[in-house]
């Protein structure tokens, strides 16, 4: 082994107790690396690689970052995902005989890092620890910024752990290796990447000192070792006490909707599938919080929607009451907008770096409780009443930061400047001693310039030559000689000192190093006092973050017009014009089409709905999921009415978006988390599944979606949206009591297609896939050549000649064959041929009603099954003149040259006959 120098040995030997990260070794004014982490971090940082003799044959790789800019050096590595110990010198080097002592002080690693980049404003970064043992999972989630602490556990199951886990979006997880194994093959589902960290080693003794034998004695077994993991882990890397994890918060995951990682981004909660970007997802629609505390938790009930009817009801009752009182709400908004982030600031004052201006946020921040706790105690809402009564305004710590900070506070700590005059009497002495000084040197200067004549001559002083007399090189002549002691030659200057000057300098020098140390020292007493009162500062964000989420939601569901949901007392689900919260919001005005929706015993609890691509399905099934969980985070929603049970779990399986996850096919996915469904679905689950089946050959996969279907609707029970490009499965709705026909009806006219966005009764019978792909802009040579192909294939199923339009999904035409063959759907054109209405006549009829199902219903009509149904519609329609003339007015109306009067006046004409059809 290579004999190294004294110091590489002692790198050596801190090394060993830091393997997994970078070591920053401490050397004078520079942290260096050496060996492998140099040649890394050289990489990562991209700053020089040189070479130092370390006593060995070779010169060992070392690179090296100046200590004042450390931070940012180490943020960078951080956001690249890895690990920083940082290792001081523990002895003062210029008093130290030999080696200074140095030991590592902190490691900083993704999960635990305080500040930088990585912490964003409005969102947690966590540091997750899993543990199991005696068949039980545990899991506990901590943010070292904020101070939150959320522990669970279940009996052991992987899926759990994987769903929980995907709520959190930890930046590392640690805790047993082999759970961490299990975790790894998930890594894809979580948005950013994760770092684990394996960690056995448990210290309950620390953990029982950290949370109070009380809470403690309480815990749950498991939960009480998966603590005493994740304390020993921060313990060993923070190497400090950390008051901000005063409290625990167990929770139950029975008493929360379940939302698997892939729900939660098919529903786009968080952020959007494609773009992974706040914007356009749910949180981004609903988050008009003003504190960042509001905006994490608003975030945290989306993710965590409730399952008990009392706590809703809670919550709604507040966001009613605000919904209707807009001064109120505003004056709320109005004392929020003030409040800093008081969780982060106490986390700043536990870890010990909060500096003088965080002292005056959080006074500025208590400064607005008193006007938020009266508004909500004279409010109208008890839920609002009851967090103002349980705020605890937390005066006297307002006041003692007042009566300690100057108002305009310096960045820095150590520098002085930051403790106002009158909070300490000794203080005061120093500061006068020290502006009396420096007033006698102005004295002094004017004294000189007198006796010298020299009017330039003034003093300066530096930090390493202290005061000092400066005279410019053309007054030299002029000053006589022997007055002052020559100390420094400049280019175009003496500088000179007096034992006049020197005495008062030390004087000066004395008061202001006594002053800087007694301010730091003031300071930080403040801070240790501050620090003794975490657990009261955490209570009071935690009521701020609660008020700010019901102003926020308040006004959203006040500007887009949502409504109150009523929990229903049991299964059903009914939605009077439902909208998909987010999509109507990024259409043009009143654009969006709503829908309704009813899933019950009676109406049926499955819909099948089949239409177009682009027609609108997913959008549709999506919107009744996203209305399920904006009730139960105790929001109003889309709709104009809506009554809502109380869902247990969602399951979804729409788009390709997760086709990327670990090599498997998107099919292989499909049916993974079909089966995952079968299994854990209950009857008070929603289940959403778009295209069901797509993915394999024609035949299986309309063999395997029907089975599915029978399966949700026999075993299960529960309600569920399924949309399908099978058009043959709509016979499903004869030999299934509980399944019900849907489609979104489209117009045809000419070469055009009009989506109508509309939710009809009964089945389409074309996916106008061809259609889709020439409004996407694929080349004409292609969709010439689709229509051709699917010609021949139409003419090999219909020797006879008549038409039929196939969806996107078949692939063969012996595949075709098979269909036409087993399909039960006569297609409408079909059925017009043989009713004896000509073609043309059919397509026009068929217009007109699509479009009365616009006009006249809100509720799909219950009287009506598949294409066969709409058909029959079709013939009493041109029989009956009355429609006949209703269309033809509404068609006729000459909208651009009416004036509002006019148009008023048509359709109350409309309405009038209306009545009569
Ligand atoms: N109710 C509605 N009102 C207005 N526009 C809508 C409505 N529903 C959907 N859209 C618009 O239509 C587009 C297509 O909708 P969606 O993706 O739901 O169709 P789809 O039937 O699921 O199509 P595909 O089968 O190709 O996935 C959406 O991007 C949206 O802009």
């Amino acid at each position: 082994m290579a004999q190294y120098t004294p110091m590489i040995e002692q790198y050596l030997k801190v090394k060993e107790g830091a393997k997994d990260a970078f070591l920053f070794f401490r050397l004078g004014d520079f942290y260096e690396m050496f060996f492998e982490d140099a040649i890394l971090a050289s990489k990562e940082l991209e700053i020089t690689l040189t070479g130092r003799e370390g006593g060995g044959a070779e010169k060992i790789p070392m690179c090296g970052v100046p200590y004042h800019a450390a931070e940012g050096y180490i943020q960078r590595l951080i956001e690249k995902g890895y690990k920083v110990a940082i290792c001081e010198q523990l002895e003062d080097a210029s008093v130290t005989k030999g080696m200074v002592k140095r030991d590592i002080v902190r490691v900083v690693t993704p999960g635990t890092v305080m500040d930088g980049k990585i912490i964003a404003d409005k969102s947690n970064n966590y540091l997750v620890c899993v543990t199991e043992s005696d068949g039980m999972m545990a899991l506990a989630a901590c943010d070292l910024t904020t101070g939150e602490l959320y522990v669970t556990s279940v009996l052991s199951g992987a899926e759990w752990l994987r769903d929980e886990i995907g709520i959190y979006e930890p930046a590392e997880i640690i805790g047993d290796p082999a759970l961490l194994e299990l975790l790894r093959s998930e890594t894809p589902l979580l948005a950013k990447p994760v770092v684990y960290t394996p960690w056995e080693k448990r210290e309950e003794e620390l953990a029982r000192r950290q949370f109070g034998e009380a809470v403690w004695v309480r815990l749950e077994k498991e939960r009480g070792q998966c603590l005493a993991l994740l304390i020993s882990y921060l313990n060993e890397t923070q190497r400090r006490s950390m008051g901000q994890l005063s409290q625990i918060s167990p929770y139950e995951p029975g008493n929360y909707m379940i939302l698997d990682p892939f729900t939660r981004r098919n529903l786009e909660l968080t952020e959007t599938v494609r773009e992974r970007s706040k914007k356009g997802s749910l949180l981004w629609l609903l988050d008009r919080t003003e504190t960042s505390m509001g905006a994490r938790l608003l975030r945290r009930r989306i993710d965590k929607p409730l399952l008990q009817r009392a706590p809703i009801e809670r919550r709604l009752e507040a966001v009613d009451y605000l919904y209707n009182q807009f001064i109120v709400r505003e004056d709320l908004r109005l004392a929020l907008k003030e409040i800093y982030d008081l969780e982060r600031l106490v986390g700043r004052i536990a870890f010990g770096s909060a500096n003088g201006r965080d002292m005056n946020a959080l006074k500025l921040s208590l400064a607005q409780i008193p006007a938020l706790k009266e508004l909500c105690m004279t409010s109208g809402s008890a839920t609002l009443r009851e967090i103002g009564a349980s705020m605890d305004e937390c005066a006297e710590i307002r006041e003692d930061i007042d009566r300690a900070i100057v108002e305009d506070a310096p960045v820095s700590v150590r520098d002085g400047g930051i403790i106002r005059s009158g909070y300490h009497a000794r203080l005061d002495e120093l500061r006068e001693a020290s502006s009396n000084g420096k007033r006698w040197i102005a004295e002094l200067e004017a004294k000189e310039r007198l006796a010298t004549g020299i009017k330039s001559l003034k003093i300066g002083y530096n930090k390493i030559f202290g005061y000092f007399i400066e005279i410019t090189k053309s007054n030299l002549a002029a000053l006589p000689e022997g007055r002052y002691e020559r100390k420094q030659t400049l280019a175009n200057a003496e500088r000179f000192v007096t034992p006049e000057l020197k005495e008062k300098e030390a004087l000066i020098l004395e008061a202001q190093d006594k002053m800087t140390d007694l301010e730091y020292s003031l300071f930080t007493e403040l801070r240790d006092r501050i620090s003794g009162q975490i657990p009261r500062l955490q209570n009071l964000a935690e009521k701020v973050a609660e008020i700010d989420v019901y102003q926020c939601l308040a006004a959203v569901s006040a500007e887009h017009r949502f409504v109150k949901p009523v929990l229903s007392d049991g299964y059903d689900l009914r939605l009077e014009g439902g909208r998909h919260p987010v999509v109507e919001a990024v259409l043009k005005e009143s654009a969006f089409i709503a829908n309704g929706s009813t899933l019950s015993k009676e109406d049926g609890n499955i819909l099948l709905i089949t239409g177009p691509n682009m027609a609108g399905k997913s959008t549709y099934m999506r919107q009744v999921a996203l209305i399920c969980i904006m009730a139960q985070i105790g929001c109003f929603v889309p709709a104009s009415s809506a009554e809502v049970p109380l869902i247990d779990r969602i399951f979804t399986r729409i788009g390709a978006a997760d086709d990327l996850i670990g090599g498997q096919s998107t099919f292989m996915v499909e049916m993974a988390d079909i089966q995952v469904m079968t299994e854990k679905a209950t009857a008070r689950s929603l289940i959403i599944i778009d295209e069901l089946g797509r993915g394999t050959s024609t035949s299986e996969g309309m063999a395997i979606a029907q089975a599915v279907i029978e399966y949700v609707h026999d075993t299960i029970s529960c309600k569920a949206l399924v949309s399908t490009h099978f058009h043959e499965l709509a016979h499903l709705e004869e030999s299934l009591k509980g399944l019900k026909n849907y489609s979104m009806a489209v117009q045809e006219s000419g070469d055009k297609v009009n989506f109508l966005r509309k939710l009809v009764p009964g089945a389409a019978d074309s996916s106008y896939g061809i259609y889709c792909a020439r409004l996407a802009g694929l080349p004409e040579g292609i969709i010439d050549r689709a229509y051709g192909l699917l010609r021949s294939i139409e003419q090999a199923a219909y020797p006879g000649g008549s038409s039929i339009h196939y969806g996107g999904g078949l692939e063969s035409q012996a595949a075709a064959k098979e269909v036409a063959t087993t399909s039960i759907q006569q297609p409408e054109s079909v059925i017009a041929e043989t009713s004896g209405i000509p073609a043309d006549s059919y397509s026009s009829i068929a217009d007109e009603v699509v479009q009365l199902s616009i006009f006249g219903e809100e509720e799909p009509r219950k009287n009506r099954k598949g294409s066969a149904n709409q058909s029959a519609v079709v013939t009493e329609v041109q029989e009956n003149p009355a429609i006949k003339e209703f269309i033809a007015s509404v068609r006729n109306a000459d909208l651009m040259n009416m004036t509002p009067l006019q148009a008023m006046s048509l359709l109350n004409d409309l309405k009038m006959k209306a009545k009569d059809l």
